[in-house]
């Protein structure tokens, strides 16, 4: 089977990294590449490292450019992807890298983002609990927000065991400079990030909170709150994210690891690290990868969850690609980096 793909927003970082998984993935041939004010230009200019595909010219983001193709990735600023992917049709399968269609909820939706919800799709991370079945045969799928992602990952076996409190959560996440995209900021110019650290969003404002307390509600089957706080690494890619909880009374780190283990034991691209093993970035740098180790800090009643993920292969396009392996009934994992890169 081979199947016809666009990849709209192919200029820009999670569009890049969307085409360097699908350049290997065996079912799939790449139809066209679309930009913005890049359009016109060709593909090598833009991502010298995509050599396979330099010759290719970037067209105009257009539902006439993006039509007659079986899948359609938008990896857009949000708002630009709502509006195109209203205009597909609906048997194309449309996976979007942006946040338009992530949050059920339109009131936390207009709060955090200040427009109309356009929305909900299914949500592009299978290892939560009945993901992977919404998944199947899905024509609209939600990428998750990176951080989200490795925040939902560390923490979600925990909820759905029913171990821990709902509403004392704490998360700090550190990532690297890519996940602001190409359009850099003053403050991601390199002078000002190499050697420092920031944080940003602080006191509940960053827009992933809602995406997060939603993911980890559904697991929790009941409201869980969140304490949110991004940081910047002086690093191109990755995120380290610590998550901790309050442990519900009589719980063991016995019962932790049991509960992460059974979560994660059988999935190709989540790993629960030997005990005493802590994830480090570099370990999943262009990996589909994410990997964690927990502690019970009984001193507090809290689980310390670390999780390590690539902010652009398992926090966007690995995600993405996982998704549409999972929509269309391919192997999970085709196409995907089992191995991640070193020193
Ligand atoms: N970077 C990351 O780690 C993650 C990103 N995402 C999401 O993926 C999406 C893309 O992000 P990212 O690649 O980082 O951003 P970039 O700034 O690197 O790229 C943005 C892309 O969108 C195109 N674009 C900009 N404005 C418009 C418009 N009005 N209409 C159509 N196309 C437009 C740009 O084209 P041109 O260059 O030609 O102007 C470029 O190709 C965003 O929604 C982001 O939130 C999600 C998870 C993680
Ligand atoms: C370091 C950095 O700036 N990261 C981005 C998150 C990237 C992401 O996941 O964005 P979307 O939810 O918009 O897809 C941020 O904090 O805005």
């Amino acid at each position: 089977m081979t199947i016809s793909v666009a990849v709209s927003g192919a200029s820009g970082y999670a569009g890049g990294e969307v085409l360097r998984l699908l350049a290997g993935h065996p079912d799939v041939t790449i139809g066209a590449i679309t930009a913005h004010s890049n359009a016109g230009s060709r593909l090598g200019e833009l991502q010298p490292h995509l050599l396979g595909l330099a010759s290719r010219i970037l067209e105009d983001t257009t539902v006439e450019n993006l039509s007659g193709h079986d899948v359609v990735f938008l990896a857009l600023p949000h708002g630009a992807s709502a509006e195109i992917a209203a205009q597909l049709p609906e048997g194309t399968v449309v996976i979007d890298a942006g946040a338009d269609h992530r949050l059920e909820d339109p009131t936390a939706w207009e709060k955090f983002y200040g427009s109309a919800h356009a929305g909900t799709w299914p949500y592009g991370l299978p290892e939560l609990p009945g993901q992977r079945e919404a998944l199947k045969g899905a024509t609209r799928i939600a990428v998750p927000g990176c951080y989200p992602t490795s925040a939902l990952l560390a923490l979600a076996p925990g909820f759905a065991a029913k171990l821990l409190q709902p509403d004392d959560v704490v998360i700090i996440s550190a990532s690297g400079t890519s996940g602001a995209g190409k359009a850099a900021k003053v403050n991601l110019i390199g002078s000002e990030v190499m050697g420092s650290m920031s944080p940003y969003g602080v006191g509940g404002g960053h827009r992933h909170t809602p995406e997060i307390e939603q993911g980890l509600s559904n697991a929790a089957g009941e409201g869980v709150t969140v304490s949110f706080t991004p940081t910047l690494a002086p690093m191109s890619r990755g995120i380290l994210t610590t998550a901790t909880a309050k442990v519900k009374p009589g719980t063991t780190a016995a019962d932790l690891r049991q509960a992460w283990a059974d979560a994660y034991d059988d999935e190709p691209f989540v790993h629960l690290l030997p005990e005493g093993q802590w994830p480090a970035t570099k370990s999943v740098q262009g990996s589909n990868h994410a990997a964690m180790q927990l502690a019970l800090d009984e001193h507090t009643g809290r689980v310390i969850v670390t999780c390590v993920i690539d902010n652009l292969t398992k926090g966007t396009a690995g995600g993405a690609v996982q998704s549409m392996n999972i929509a269309l009934g391919l192997p999970e994992t085709a196409g995907l980096n089992l191995q991640g890169v070193a020193p």
